[in-house]
């Protein structure tokens, strides 16, 4: 049925969206009525473009117990996000044609939003060993990762990126070198505080040092996944500087806190890459407002209790992300008035959706999806994960306060959250 979205909200004026077919196909203060239309009444708040991360884990098939299709994606939907895409770190890995198949089936029978599909680097996520990315690309691979995995082999990059930039696709990654890494769980600062192994920043700029030169040799499209230091801004704001093809995303853990915050030995703070120090979250907010980092992305990396459970020494890297991303940016950045929501928009759909060419993610345009959120910029709510639709729990936000609750989400013009 057509609907048409009334008294919303968009860039300060109060307007109307008509849906036909799945799109929009009028944005005004005067759209033409259309008998029987279904009337949407946003009551005066605020409609944004459904939000896009190029950065989850939804752990089906295989480790269904941290995560499936179907509660990640109504996380997404709860948080705002209408596009993700999901990395290859399920089991069997995303590293053969075959399997992304059954993924990409998988991930549209099971998922509430559009979930995109991102495949392996190399088969198994660290052989050497590159899977077919001209294959893979064709068969719908949104990206190529070996998120989790740093690729250790110079040589192996420098394959990944010559087939990468024959095929016309992006690689997204996850550096690390794991002789720095050396089995590190938190940021050395906070590991000598702790008396827990630590992770050095090293492990990370030192091999997006050799990426970008790699880079300069091959012209391949080279995506940051959760850059955390400031020395990798201050490389990527070179490579950028040199005309390089290189993005970046920062997630809102990297942004919001750093390693001065973790008062104890809590899983909830331990994650890949670690938390590092206010110096180098300050230095991420300075490259994501001078534009050298592209994006925000949540890294949505759930996991079950009994994998968090125990001291950060051992327990399981990640935290979830998708339902606390939105409001997070919003409180910190909007409502703060650091930035308008328009440039927030632009780190959470716009540059995501450019970046990685998602022609199927609608960005509040005529003749686009209509892929929406209606959210409350005055609500003010504490951050429960009680209230997650995901099964993970942890997160280092519980019992914050923020503003920007979502109301209700469309993906294609159809209603997949609404708050109740
Ligand atoms: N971020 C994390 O801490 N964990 C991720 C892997 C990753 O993103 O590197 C996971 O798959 O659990
Ligand atoms: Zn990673
Ligand atoms: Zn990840």
């Amino acid at each position: 049925m057509d609907k048409i979205i009334k008294n919303a909200r968009i860039n300060g004026e109060l307007s109307a969206i008509v849906i036909e077919n799945g799109r929009i196909t009028g944005i005004g203060s005067a759209v033409a009525a259309r008998p029987g239309a279904e009337i949407i009444d946003a009551e005066g708040l605020t409609v944004i473009p459904g939000l896009v991360d190029v950065h989850v884990h939804f752990r089906e098939p295989g480790l269904t117990e941290k995560e499936t299709i179907a509660t990640g994606s109504s996380a997404a939907a709860a948080g705002g996000f209408t596009t993700v895409l999901a990395m290859p770190n399920v089991l069997p890995v995303v590293d053969q044609e075959e399997q992304l198949k059954k993924q990409l089936a998988l991930n549209s029978e099971k998922g509430l939003v559009k979930v995109g599909q991102i495949a392996a680097i190399t088969e198994e996520l660290t052989s050497n060993r590159l899977t077919k990315m001209g294959a893979l690309k064709a068969i719908g691979a949104a990206a190529f990762s070996n998120d989790g995995h740093g690729i250790q082999e110079a040589k192996t990059m420098l394959s990944a990126m010559e087939d990468v930039r024959k095929v016309g696709g992006v690689l997204t990654v996850h550096l690390e070198d794991n002789g720095l890494a050396n089995g590190g769980v938190v940021d050395p600062k906070a590991g000598k505080r702790l008396n827990l192994p630590g992770l050095t920043a090293l492990s990370e700029s030192t091999q997006l040092a050799r990426d970008i030169e790699l880079v300069r040799a091959t012209g391949a499209h080279y995506h940051v996944a959760h850059v955390s230091s400031r020395y990798s801004v201050e490389l990527i704001r070179q490579a950028k500087l040199a005309g390089l093809p290189i993005t970046a995303e920062v997630s809102p853990h990297h942004l919001f806190l750093d390693e001065s915050m973790i008062k104890g030995d809590d899983s909830n703070f331990k994650m890949n890459p670690p938390l590092r120090t206010k110096e180098d979250r300050y230095a991420l907010i300075a490259g994501l407002l001078d534009g050298t980092i592209d994006m925000i992305a949540s890294d949505h990396a759930p996991h079950t209790k009994e994998d968090k459970a125990g001291s950060m020494a051992d327990c399981a890297f990640g935290i979830v992300g998708l339902e606390t991303t939105f409001a997070l940016v919003y409180e910190h950045f909007v409502a703060s008035g650091l930035v308008d929501l328009q440039t927030a928009v632009s780190w959470l759909n716009e540059k995501p959706i450019e970046a990685f060419g998602l022609s199927n993610a609608g960005r509040l345009q005529v003749g686009d999806p209509a892929d929406l959120v209606i959210f409350d910029e005055k609500e003010a709510f504490r951050i429960n994960p009680k209230d997650f639709h995901s099964k993970g729990r942890n997160t280092p936000f519980a019992g914050e306060q923020v503003h920007g609750r979502v109301k209700r989400t469309f993906v294609n013009g159809e209603e997949v959250f609404s708050e109740k």
